[in-house]
């Protein structure tokens, strides 16, 4: 459970966000450009810092203005996959995905190269790989170290539509099989019916509508995006 109760103050707006995800399966952050996605999943993250408020996962406080309490992005046990992969250039795949590797995953590392289908790519540099391929291996990597939350901040949208139905489809097996909690941004209503248990739509830096998927699709903002 991830409780949110925040406020930053940006160029164009406030960012505000009150609402406690039940982080079950994947949650959709659903907005169109420059509606405060990345900023909520920033904050979520400990890339940025509210100006006030707090965030809790698992009721483990991660900020908290009042206290004076900032938990450092490092130890939140928190993966983040961008846009770009971001690989190490200079290291095979294999040192990329055991770099930051936590201990306790040791004995599940074959597990998740297996669900990612990344075996084969073990022994190569992150300049030989698809673009898909390098998103896997960014996927794996922040597993990896163990996070209790992944997120994902539209990471799909520098492939091309076979790769992202490819990718869409480990996402899927992700969640079945790893069953890792995750926040999903996109602005691309196909990769939410397909993927989220739960939406929240942010509209000018503020949380619009909340809930399960199929209430959420049905709600009047989204008429234009069907
Ligand atoms: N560090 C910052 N300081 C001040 N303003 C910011 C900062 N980061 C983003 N903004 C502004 O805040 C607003 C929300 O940006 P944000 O990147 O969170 O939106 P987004 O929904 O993720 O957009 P996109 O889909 O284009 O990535 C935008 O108007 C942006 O210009």
């Amino acid at each position: 459970m991830l409780e949110i109760n925040v406020e930053k103050k940006l160029a164009s707006f406030t960012f505000t966000f009150n609402q406690t995800l039940s982080c079950q399966g994947i949650t959709a952050i659903l907005g169109v450009s420059g509606s405060g996605k990345s900023t909520l999943i920033n904050l979520i993250n400990g890339l940025l810092k509210p100006d006030n408020g707090f965030i809790k996962l698992n009721n483990r406080l991660l900020v908290d203005t009042a206290r004076n309490q900032f938990i450092s992005a490092q130890q939140r046990r928190i993966g983040t996959v961008f846009q770009d992969p971001l690989l190490f250039p200079h290291y095979k795949v294999i040192k990329n995905l055991t770099y930051g590797m936590h201990q306790s995953m040791q004995q599940r590392f074959d597990e998740i190269v297996k669900v990612l289908n990344i075996r084969h790519l073990l022994h190569r540099y992150p300049a030989m790989l698809s673009g898909g391929e390098k998103q896997r291996v960014a996927i794996g990597r922040a597993l990896l170290t163990n996070p209790q939350l992944l997120l994902m901040d539209e990471p799909l949208s520098a492939l091309d539509m076979p790769r992202k139905k490819e990718l869409i489809t480990y996402i899927q097996h992700l969640v079945n099989e790893i069953n890792i909690p995750i926040i999903y941004v996109t602005h691309n209503i196909n990769e939410v019916k397909k993927l989220a248990s739960q939406v929240a739509i942010m509209d000018q830096g503020s949380l619009y509508n909340y809930g399960d998927t199929a209430s959420i699709l049905q709600c009047d903002y989204l008429k234009d995006w069907l």
